[in-house]
């Protein structure tokens, strides 16, 4: 039963980066509109997203000239749980930024989460996002998916190894990341656009965002190559059980998209 002393409980919404170039992927266009098994890569990452029902809804922040989503993501305009903004900026940090003011002018609360999550990790499972969500939502800070570094690290100089790196507690970012609206927008507004991930902002107020071990699928799709391995697993992938979902619907459900 809802307290009448309490507000409602936060809602979890998703923001999507999408307003990259996409300079390193070697594309004809940016990335994120690249054809992979027969739609753009966006229309994949969405369709995830689309399949978590603690989502009250996604925002995707588009660059301010786009001309490219609305026909990549036809499903998009019937959808209302897909929010689009053309408010995206010169840096990721920027377009999250402005992203999270455009949450908050929707009706979200600085109270809500948010999972930024990039366009450019097609191959997210909702699974995957739904297992963020219950490692975080009664957690103080928050947190992120993250993969332990599997490798041995080397420090480069001109092609030639200066040093090699102790990997022991090394552990690489994935997205989503999910926090606060209002404590990521104080974060970014310190930090500026020189982040490079929302947990950096949010470690930069001295917190120490929670590690959620994320799958080596989730990789970021950022070079040529990446391409040709995204498409191979996306023409594989056994369709995602909705049904492990089911436990996150009601609480959606129940407060809907404000
Ligand atoms: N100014 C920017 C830069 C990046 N992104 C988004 O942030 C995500 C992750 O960034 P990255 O992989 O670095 O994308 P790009 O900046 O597009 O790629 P590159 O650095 O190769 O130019 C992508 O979904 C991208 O569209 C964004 O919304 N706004
Ligand atoms: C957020 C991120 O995907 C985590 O790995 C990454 O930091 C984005 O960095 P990029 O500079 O936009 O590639």
């Amino acid at each position: 039963m809802t307290s009448l002393t309490h507000g409602p409980a936060p809602r979890c919404y998703a923001l999507v980066p999408c307003a990259g170039t996409g300079s390193r992927s070697g594309a004809d266009r940016p990335k994120q509109y690249v054809p992979l098994a027969g739609r753009a890569l966006v229309a994949h990452t969405l369709d995830a997203l689309a399949r978590v029902p603690r989502l009250s809804a996604t925002l995707v922040v588009l660059a301010p000239d786009d001309e490219l989503f609305d026909a990549a993501v036809p499903q998009a305009a019937g959808d209302a749980r897909v929010w689009t903004a053309r408010r995206g900026g010169a840096t990721r940090a920027a377009t999250v930024a402005a992203g999270l003011e455009e949450l908050l002018a929707r009706g979200a609360a600085p109270d809500d989460w948010v999972l930024v999550h990039d366009a450019a990790r097609c191959l997210i499972r909702p699974e995957w996002v739904l297992s963020l969500i219950e490692a975080c939502e009664a957690d103080e800070v928050g947190g992120l998916l993250a993969l332990p570094v599997a490798d041995t690290l080397k420090q480069e100089e001109q092609g030639r190894v200066a040093a090699t790196i102790d990997r022991q507690a090394k552990w690489a970012a994935q997205t989503p990341q999910m926090f606060r609206i209002g404590l990521l927008r104080r974060a970014l507004a310190a930090t500026g656009e020189g982040v490079t991930d929302e947990a950096s902002a949010v470690e930069a107020l001295g917190l120490r965002p929670r590690l959620v071990p994320g799958a080596l699928e989730n990789f970021k799709l950022t070079w040529p190559a990446d391409f040709g391995l995204a498409e191979r697993l996306l023409q594989t992938m056994a369709p995602a059980s909705d049904s492990s979902l089911a436990r996150g619907a009601a609480v959606a459900t129940a407060g809907g998209a404000r």
